[in-house]
């Protein structure tokens, strides 16, 4: 039996009168890829940023591996092991693919400025421990052969497939991606499918993705999570919520 790793209760996010999360439950088990579906605005960003630091929730409780992470700064919950992507690509452009892999690992490496300056012989050998991680993430990614090409040259599924790698090199047991496969192609999207599912199986990574791409959502997910105006509308497997004449109503019947 898989273990619960992400655990939420009760969740709740109010902007002044606006009410965007309303009692939401989420769970997440070990090895498992889970989706939150929703129309435009229902409020799945705003409990992506609840979960990871980026807003502190207005009520409810977040367990993260049996401890409460709401409220906790993004870099205390990503040092724990949830880290996430963004819906807008947030790679540092200028910066080639290698050096975006380093500097994301920078914060989660236990150097201080000393052994930096003196280069110490523990600095080197974690200097090189991120060197060959990032080597090997990109190889997952298949962009080891572009390591040296800046970032912001690569095509879109390939900085969101660098998104990716960058948060694996922080050894994440829980990934949030928020709408990976916005803007990609067909083939960019199956790749993205492709690797998501690589994560779990092989990496045994658990996954929690917001989505509005419904063949994506339906194809990977073991659970999906459905919100409508900030409130849990439904949940389940791929057919329970395919033939919820609630979601359909909501949210399919838009399309
Ligand atoms: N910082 C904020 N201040 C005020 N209102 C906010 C803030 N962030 C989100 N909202 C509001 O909360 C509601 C939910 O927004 P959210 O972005 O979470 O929806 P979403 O389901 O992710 O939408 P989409 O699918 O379009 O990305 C919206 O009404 C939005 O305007």
């Amino acid at each position: 039996m898989s273990q619960l790793l992400l655990d939420v209760n009760g969740l709740m996010m109010q902007f002044g009168g606006l009410v965007a999360v309303n009692k939401v439950n989420l769970n997440v088990k070990e090895r498992q890829i889970v989706s939150v579906i929703g129309p435009n605005g229902a409020g799945k960003t705003t409990v992506f940023n609840c979960l990871s630091g980026f807003y502190i929730p207005t009520g409810g409780s977040v367990m993260f591996k049996g401890k409460e992470i709401a409220g906790k700064k993004d870099f205390q919950i990503s040092r724990q092991g949830l880290v996430r992507t963004f819906q807008h690509v947030r790679l540092f452009k200028q910066m080639t693919v290698i050096e975006n892999m380093l500097v994301a690992q920078h914060r989660h490496l236990n150097t201080n400025l000393l052994s930096g300056l003196f280069k110490t012989a523990s600095y080197k050998r974690l200097e090189q421990e991120a060197m060959d991680r990032a080597a090997h993430w990109l190889e997952e990614v298949d962009l080891l052969q572009f390591a040296n090409r800046e970032s912001g040259n690569l095509s879109y599924g390939q900085q969101r497939r660098l998104e990716i790698a960058r948060c694996m090199v922080t050894q994440p047991e829980l990934l949030l991606l928020d709408e990976p496969a916005a803007g990609l192609n067909p083939n960019e999207t199956k790749e993205l499918d492709e690797l998501i599912i690589k994560l779990r199986d092989e990496h045994d990574i658990s996954v929690l993705l917001i989505e509005h791409d419904m063949g994506l959502v339906m194809g990977i997910s073991d659970h999906i999570y459905v919100i409508a105006q900030g409130t849990p509308l439904a949940d389940g497997n791929a057919d329970d919520i395919r033939n919820n004449p609630d979601v359909i109503k909501a949210y399919l019947g838009e399309a």
